[in-house]
């Protein structure tokens, strides 16, 4: 019983340069309840893989298909794509958005200027302490101003916004990036109890380590495509495409393994994939490389590497 599902997206932008190739073919689907993880190196298109699902990409357009509760999303006319899928079902907490609230009004009041702009009409004032509540934030602190606020303080308003109208799914973008480490473990455990509350999550980082404690599936995105996904158990466990072994082997451990790094730079997004992305850091690569993997099915998702041609 799958609530969303993904098949063949990809997104693009259009640049000076030509088209940006930001996601590319990407499948993966989700059960009710269920969590994924997104984790990738900067600039692999993960960011571009969130804005699709909302359908908030600014100057890129998004083909193939995303359904979600049985319905087409990408086919929806923009106005009720906006009336009764954004921020009501799917919801997205935005990179760096902590940064972007207002200092000269309270908290209060930027919660009553997300609820006019979605033309919400009713217990208002209910809704806010609810969203509140849902992370863990005193009823005071809505009189407060931003500056008023510590980091983490102001990462939970901005998550309490993304759950103002209840959505069932929110994609997470880097929401501990630029916390302390204490203040992250807080924002990561409040995700886990929304999590336990039923709530989907995408959580995307560049920080493998961050996914375990979520993420029920994982996509390792790579170059615009996401080249291994699977139930995070097979990925930690038998990580199947030499990036996501390189990404696991790069995570330090208290067992005190010298984490290894993945030599090279990541190709550019304004070549369209016709090889493996990763052919030139690959340590396994070989000539099969130079044509484009498809997807090999594993035991709970799919590999983009030919080295796993033989276990069709
Ligand atoms: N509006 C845009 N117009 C053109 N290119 C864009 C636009 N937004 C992103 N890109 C490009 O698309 C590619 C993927 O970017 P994206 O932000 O999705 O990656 P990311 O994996 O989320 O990176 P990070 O971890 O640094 O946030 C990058 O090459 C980026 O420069």
């Amino acid at each position: 019983m799958t609530f969303l599902i993904v098949n063949g997206l990809s997104s693009r932008y259009s640049s000076s340069k030509g088209p940006v190739y930001a996601v590319d073919d990407v499948d993966f689907e989700l059960n009710p309840g269920e969590s994924i993880g997104i984790a990738g190196e900067s600039a692999c298109g993960k960011s571009t893989l969130g804005l699709s699902l909302i359908r908030m990409l600014s100057g890129g357009t998004a083909q193939g298909t995303i359904t979600f509760d049985g319905d087409s999303i990408l086919d929806m006319d923009e106005s009720v794509f906006n009336d009764e899928y954004r921020w009501k079902k799917i919801s997205m907490i935005f990179q760096g958005a902590m940064n972007s609230l207002d200092p000269v009004f309270t908290i209060n009041e930027q919660f009553i200027e997300v609820l006019k702009q979605h033309n919400f009409e009713g217990d208002s004032k209910q809704l806010i302490l609810d969203a509140m509540n849902s992370v863990h934030l005193e009823e005071h602190v809505l009189k407060k101003y931003p500056h008023e606020l510590s980091g983490g303080m102001k990462q939970r308003v901005i998550i309490a916004m993304a759950l103002l109208l209840k959505p069932k799914f929110v994609i997470a973008d880097e929401p501990t990036t630029a916390l302390d480490v204490l203040i992250q473990a807080q924002i990561i455990n409040l995700l886990k109890s929304l999590k336990k509350d039923g709530m989907s999550i995408m959580l995307i980082t560049h920080d493998l380590a961050v996914l375990s404690e979520i993420a029920d599936k994982i996509g390792i995105m790579y170059g615009g495509q996401m080249v291994e996904f699977g139930s995070s158990e097979e990925i930690y466990k038998n990580p199947k495409h030499p990036y996501t072994q390189g990404l696991l082997e790069s995570i330090p451990t208290l067992k005190g393994n010298i984490p290894k790094y993945i030599k090279g730079i990541p190709p550019s997004l304004l070549d369209a994939p016709t090889q493996c992305r990763f052919i030139d850091r690959c340590p396994l690569a070989i000539e099969k490389c130079k044509e484009l993997p498809p997807k090999f099915k594993t035991k709970t998702g799919y590999v983009r590497c030919w080295l796993y041609e033989d276990e069709k």
